[in-house]
């Protein structure tokens, strides 16, 4: 049996992967489950899955967590250390679906105790690429990207040569709004972006979709997984979400994945990885679908396509940066303190007060270093946002 666990289990990526887990049920152990306020979900899936461990990351939810779990056996704990110790407990795979820069020290854990790292998280990426592949390397582990665009391009190169990679093509729906006259967006609610025209996802990512935020992590995402340049990196927006990214070669040749906007392919081929196992995901009719649309992604209309390119430009702890600003942008966004125009204002101005602060952006990649900068960028954003 596979010993797995599931840090974020009680968000959309951590039920997908447990549906998954559900149907083969005598091929794992499930070791840990996380979770960050849902105690409800978190003790009924540790129970199902007579998960060893449950863990909540609030700690005030402790009592609760402990009360459901009453007689079951399985250990119950709370806060940022108890998911770590989570994350370190022995296992062969562990899914990274934890939402934010908070994935990121627990993804690190388990990558430490030589795990396979199944990472959605793509703000660990983003915050610290470099990071997470060494201590893969150091420990003898593995990162398999499940963001489906990442995952898409690491099928395409199956039995390739990086050095023979011209490009690669990340697709983007368009999120909520890309239908929008461009000056609607100004009023444009969270409820309205949290509205995704394909995919079933978390409330952020999906915001995230709408503001192009999401392919703008994405972008960074590709380079740090597959180390290209930046110009190698190209995006184009296709609202059918069927196509999920391509590869393009030296030869002209492009490889494109597709598959039905089910986040279960993902997850199963990083389940299954190296091989491959029969999924429970809609098979595409092609000739009913008819034809696919592509159009420009315009970096005026989503400037954070636009800031993805300097995080790049400038290096080092610049995506920690980015990452945390967009985080509490969002987080304001959310509470409708600023208007969902105002989230790229507020990174661009975050990213400016970094690069003028001596030695931040230059500091190593380490996770103390990753928090700084973090800490820096959340400051300050607070900081543009408050009202004077
Ligand atoms: N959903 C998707 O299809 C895709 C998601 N991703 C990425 O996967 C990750 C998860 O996304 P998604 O599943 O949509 O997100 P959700 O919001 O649905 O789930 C997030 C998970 O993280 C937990 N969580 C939230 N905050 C914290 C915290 N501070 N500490 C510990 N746990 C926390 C949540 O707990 P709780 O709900 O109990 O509060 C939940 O289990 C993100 O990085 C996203 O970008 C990538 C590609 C596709
Ligand atoms: C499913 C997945 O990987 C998401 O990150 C998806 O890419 C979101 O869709 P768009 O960002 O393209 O709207
Ligand atoms: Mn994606």
């Amino acid at each position: 049996m596979r010993r797995v666990s599931v840090l974020g289990a009680t968000g959309s990526i951590g039920q997908n992967t447990l549906d998954l887990i559900a149907r083969a049920p005598e091929a794992y152990q499930v070791v840990a489950l996380t979770g960050g306020r849902n105690v409800a979900q978190l003790a009924e899936d540790a129970m199902k899955f007579r998960a060893e461990l449950a863990v909540v990351a609030d700690p005030a939810l402790l009592p609760d967590l402990r009360d459901r779990l009453a007689g079951s056996g399985i250990a119950a704990a709370a806060g940022a250390e108890a998911l770590e110790e989570a994350a370190l407990r022995p296992a062969d795979w562990v899914m990274s679906a934890i939402v934010g820069a908070a994935g990121l020290a627990p993804g690190l854990r388990a990558l430490e105790q030589g795990a396979t790292l199944a990472l959605a998280n793509k703000e660990s990426m983003v915050c610290a690429g470099p990071l997470v592949l060494a201590t893969a390397a150091a420990h003898g582990g593995r990162v398999l990207p499940v963001d489906s665009e990442h995952s898409a391009v690491f099928q395409a190169l199956i039995g390739e040569d990086i050095a023979c990679v011209e490009r690669v093509i990340l697709t983007a729906s368009g999120g909520a709004f890309r239908d929008w006259p461009a000056e609607d967006l100004a009023h444009a609610t969270p409820e309205q972006a949290a509205t995704h025209p394909n995919w079933a996802m978390g409330q952020r990512i999906t915001i995230d979709s709408a503001s192009m935020f999401n392919k703008a992590l994405e972008v960074i995402e590709t380079k740090e997984f597959f180390d290209l340049r930046p110009d190698q990196i190209d995006v184009v927006v296709h609202p059918e979400s069927l196509i999920h990214a391509l590869v393009g070669f030296c030869d002209g040749a492009l490889m494109a994945h597709m598959g039905a906007p089910d986040m279960r392919h993902a997850i199963g081929f990083a389940l299954n990885h190296p091989g491959r196992a029969p999924l429970p995901v809609e098979r595409l009719d092609l000739a009913k679908l008819a034809q696919l649309t592509f159009r420009p992604a315009c970096e005026t209309r989503w400037p954070a396509l636009r800031l993805a390119r300097e995080v790049m430009a400038a290096g080092g702890l610049a995506g920690a940066v980015f990452n945390a600003a967009k985080e509490r942008a969002l987080d304001a966004f959310i509470a409708r303190q600023i208007g969902f125009l105002q989230m790229a204002e507020v990174v661009e101005q975050v990213l400016d007060r970094a690069t003028g602060e001596p030695g931040l952006l230059q500091a190593g990649i380490t996770l103390d270093n990753v928090r700084q900068a973090d800490h820096f960028a959340r400051r300050s954003a607070d900081e543009i946002m408050t009202p004077t």
